[in-house]
């Protein structure tokens, strides 16, 4: 189990050492409109998990939505403080 802090953190290292097999890296690659893309599927998945799936699989694609999130947030160079600063 990891924080929201601790993923970012690797996704961040992933960015910067961009290790082979990396999805991560693949996203930042296909760059910001591809990102964009995959968070409004992934949004509507939580979506449609909790209106018809059980609670555990909407929180799996709450995670999803939540790592597409920052990995459009590496590609913007936006950071934690950046989002918690209007939290
Ligand atoms: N938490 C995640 C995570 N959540 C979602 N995803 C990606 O988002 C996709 C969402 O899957 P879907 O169910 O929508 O399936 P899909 O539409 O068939 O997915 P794709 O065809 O688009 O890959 C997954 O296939 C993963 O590619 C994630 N990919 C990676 N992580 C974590 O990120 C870290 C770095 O991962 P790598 O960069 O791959 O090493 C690791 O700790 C991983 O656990």
């Amino acid at each position: 189990m990891k924080s929201f802090e601790q993923l970012y953190a690797e996704l961040a290292e992933k960015a910067q050492t961009r290790p082979e097999g990396s999805g991560t890296v693949a996203q930042l690659d296909a760059g910001v409109h591809a990102i964009g893309k995959k968070i409004v599927e992934e949004a509507a998945e939580v979506w449609m998990a909790a209106e018809y799936q059980s609670t555990d699989e909407a929180a799996e694609e709450i995670s999803q939505l939540l790592y597409h999130l920052q990995v459009l947030m590496l590609a913007k160079g936006i950071s934690l403080d950046d989002v918690y600063s209007h939290l």
